[in-house]
């Protein structure tokens, strides 16, 4: 059996592989300290309480399972939370994936699928944000993100560790038999908080700023569902596992929709109103984060199929209506 250690298997993202990786014929444990996560997220495979700060935990993990690979989803991922307390974040992000890596080398395990991010782009006026672009985050999540690559790079020099790098663009949904979804608490990001307005679980949505430079002020993001994107982490995985090289890819569609345009859709996919306001800016986010790269299409031969924003938000509000939020 080849195990795979996720971290984060707890959480939104995480989760949603964990299921698709036993759908495919692996095991995976996941590890996680619950942070933001929730014990009845971990359904398809063993469970370790962890910290990626705890030396010890991560190396008993890697006696116990010898994972053939890892997908590292952990983190703290708040943009705004991160310009307020970077601190947190970089010795989160950072110093915990240091110790992974140095946990993952010292027991031989040489295969990590990384969850970045394109908030490691920051704002680029009108330019396609391909692999290669220019990397200038906003936000100490972002600059987080980056400081990991650099460190896996630096151990594919010295120890031969081979990275699938993913940057994700903004991730929503939810599996589509509803059995896990996303759940954050408090919830911050936009669909999900919409879902909540759209059911009467909250009053109003607060519109964060409307006077960028975009065509209706308010900013633009690219949204992938989760299911599309677990499944390149399957062809991410697949890839080391045939002994490639590392890489670094973009994950989005390569369209984007304004805050307006979500909640005009969440209006449309819920049939429910979606009151809102306008508020400020929201410190540390890009006017507009769009996907301009075909290489994971190219290279992986992924193609998004769920990830029309009709859909990412019907799921999505499937999910909540089912009652599905992990207590
Ligand atoms: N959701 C998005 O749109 C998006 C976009 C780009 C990148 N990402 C990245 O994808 C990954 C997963 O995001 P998500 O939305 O599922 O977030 P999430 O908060 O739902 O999941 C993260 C999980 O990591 C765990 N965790 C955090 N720090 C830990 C630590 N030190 N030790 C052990 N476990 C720890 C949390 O408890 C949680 O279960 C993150 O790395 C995030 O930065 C997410
Ligand atoms: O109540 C809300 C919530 C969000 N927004 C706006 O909606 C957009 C999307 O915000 P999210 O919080 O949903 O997502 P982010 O773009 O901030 O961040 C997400 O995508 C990023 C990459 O773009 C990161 O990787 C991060 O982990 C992930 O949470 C932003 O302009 C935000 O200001 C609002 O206007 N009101």
């Amino acid at each position: 059996m080849k195990h795979v250690l996720v971290t984060g298997g707890a959480g939104y993202i995480g989760s949603h592989a964990c299921k698709l990786l036993l759908q495919k014929g692996y095991v995976p444990v996941s590890f996680d300290n619950l942070v933001t996560g929730w014990t009845s997220a971990v359904k398809f495979g063993p469970f370790i309480r962890g910290d990626l700060l705890d030396r010890g935990t991560l190396d008993a993990a890697f006696a116990e399972y010898e994972p053939v690979a890892v997908m590292h989803f952990a983190a703290l991922s708040q943009v705004g939370e991160s310009t307020r307390e970077p601190g947190r974040y970089w010795r989160n992000n950072v110093l915990g994936s240091l110790n992974l890596v140095e946990a993952m080398v010292e027991s031989g395990c040489k295969q990590m699928v990384f969850s970045s991010t394109c908030a490691i782009y920051g704002d680029q006026d009108g330019v396609v944000l391909d692999e290669q672009s220019a990397q200038m985050p906003l936000s100490a999540y972002g600059a987080s993100k980056r400081a990991v690559e650099e460190i896996l790079r630096d151990f594919g020099v010295s120890h031969a560790l081979r990275t699938v790098v993913f940057r994700y663009f903004n991730v929503a949904g939810a599996d589509v038999d509803a059995e896990i979804g996303e759940c954050h608490q408090p919830e911050t990001h936009l669909i999900p908080v919409m879902i909540e307005v759209a059911a009467g679980a909250r009053e109003a949505l607060t519109i964060h700023g409307t006077d960028y430079p975009t065509p209706d002020g308010t900013c633009v993001r690219d949204y992938v569902h989760v299911m599309d994107l677990v499944d390149a982490h399957i062809k991410g995985l697949e890839w080391l596992q045939e002994g490639k090289g590392s890489r670094a890819f973009n994950l989005g569609t390569g369209t984007g929709f304004s805050v307006k345009e979500v909640i005009a859709e969440g209006k449309a996919a819920t049939g429910h109103d979606v009151p809102h306001n306008y508020g400020p800016r929201r410190a540390g986010d890009a006017a507009a984060l769009v996907s301009g790269s075909r290489r994971a299409a190219e290279e992986l031969g992924w193609t998004p199929e769920r990830s029309t924003l009709q859909q990412m938000i019907a799921d999505a509000w499937r999910w909540y209506r089912t009652g599905g939020y992990f207590r």
